[in-house]
């Protein structure tokens, strides 16, 4: 059990500042996640957490209390990164151990905690084996019980995962996130991968040029990004440009469904956002309140979806993306290149960004 407290959290290199005040809680037993392209902060973040990288300015709290200035080891947190560095010599039954051994635990109890790590990460069938006779996979599950043999109650993940391939890095994060959840464990993960941190977390932050863009539960930062980098992060292809009248929100040529807060004088601009799964689209060109007419540019078929470029009577485009059950799937698209359509979408699905 581990409450995690980042406070104005800061690391400069020379004149770079590659992390800026960062604040965070983490609750005990909570999956954190910090996402975010390459160069980030996100390592960065998560050494000063671990105690591998002193922070220039901030603080660390464990439980309440400040670490800040404690070593790594004395701050008792698994740690497991990419680079996973198994000892080649030995078993996986000793990899496993080393940890143990190191801190004088008993062998007896070396041995049962061993064997019980290496039930729970599905590994006791190959207990005797060295690492270059294990798939990567498997050799990813060795590092996780080495890092959890030491009962840590907060663990420290760095793209663990990505030198799998896909399907065997989602069998390795279904069984992260039962591991944790089962062993109460604080879970701080680092990925660029956004599908990867959806699906293991409670919380997500995503982390821009070093600082926290936004900060929330994974529905939150997928469905209602609040700025044009989280949206962009989250996959959301549609941005227009909009300007308030009378307390309606004009964009695209028409007027977009409401109600929606205006939230500048009539006349002021803002950006919006929309996904292109919510687009909805009629054939024929109908211009009524809340509904906006446009032609098809393109049209592309991926298997499960089909995706329509769309340009709007002012110029800028849409796209839209509609599924395709299993009747729909064989049957010719329903428009293509020239048609005219109606394209609307719930007024609930219109996030306006933060400039
Ligand atoms: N020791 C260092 N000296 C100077 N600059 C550094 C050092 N370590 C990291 N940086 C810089 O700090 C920034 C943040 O690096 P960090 O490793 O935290 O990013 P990241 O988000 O984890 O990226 P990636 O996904 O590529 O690992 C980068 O621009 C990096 O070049």
């Amino acid at each position: 059990m581990a409450h995690v407290q980042l406070s104005d959290l800061s690391k400069r290199y020379g004149v770079f500042q590659a992390v800026e005040t960062v604040s965070m809680e983490v609750q005990s037993g909570e999956f954190l996640t910090l996402l975010g392209p390459s160069g980030c902060g996100k390592t960065t973040t998560l050494r000063m957490v671990a105690g591998l990288v002193p922070p220039t300015t901030g603080t660390v709290r464990i439980d309440g209390r400040d670490v800040t200035a404690l070593s790594a080891a004395q701050r008792g947190i698994g740690m497991v990164f990419q680079s996973l560095a198994l000892f080649p010599h030995m078993t996986v039954t000793e990899n496993v151990a080393f940890g143990l051994k190191m801190r004088r635990v008993a062998p007896a109890e070396i041995a049962r905690r061993v064997r019980s790590l290496l039930e729970i990460v599905r590994l006791a069938h190959l207990a005797d084996r060295y690492p270059n006779q294990l798939s990567g996979g498997q050799q990813q599950r060795v590092a996780l019980a080495r890092a959890l043999v030491i009962e840590p109650s907060i663990l420290i993940l760095d793209e663990p995962f990505g030198a799998l391939d896909r399907k065997l890095r989602e069998a390795m994060q279904v069984e992260l996130r039962q591991i944790t959840r089962d062993l109460h464990i604080t879970a701080l993960f680092v990925t660029h991968d956004q599908e990867e941190a959806l699906m293991l977390s409670d919380l997500v932050a995503v982390m821009n040029q070093g600082r926290v863009e936004q900060l929330g539960t994974p529905q939150e930062v997928f469905r209602a990004p609040r700025t044009r980098f989280v949206a962009d992060f989250m996959g959301v292809t549609n941005f227009l440009k909009g300007r308030w009248s009378g307390g309606v929100l004009l964009a695209g040529g028409g007027a977009l469904p409401g109600p929606l807060q205006q939230v500048g004088a009539d006349g002021s601009t803002v950006e919006l956002a929309i996904r292109p799964e919510e687009v909805l689209l009629q054939p024929g060109a109908e211009a009524t309140t809340g509904a906006l007419t446009a032609a098809v540019l393109q049209a592309v078929y991926h298997g499960t979806s089909t995706s329509y470029t769309l340009r709007l009577p002012d110029g800028q485009t849409l796209m839209s993306r509609e599924p395709n059950d299993g009747a729909s799937g064989y049957a010719p698209l329903r428009f293509s290149a020239g048609d005219a359509v109606t394209a609307r979408w719930r007024p609930e699905a219109v996030h306006l960004l933060q400039s």
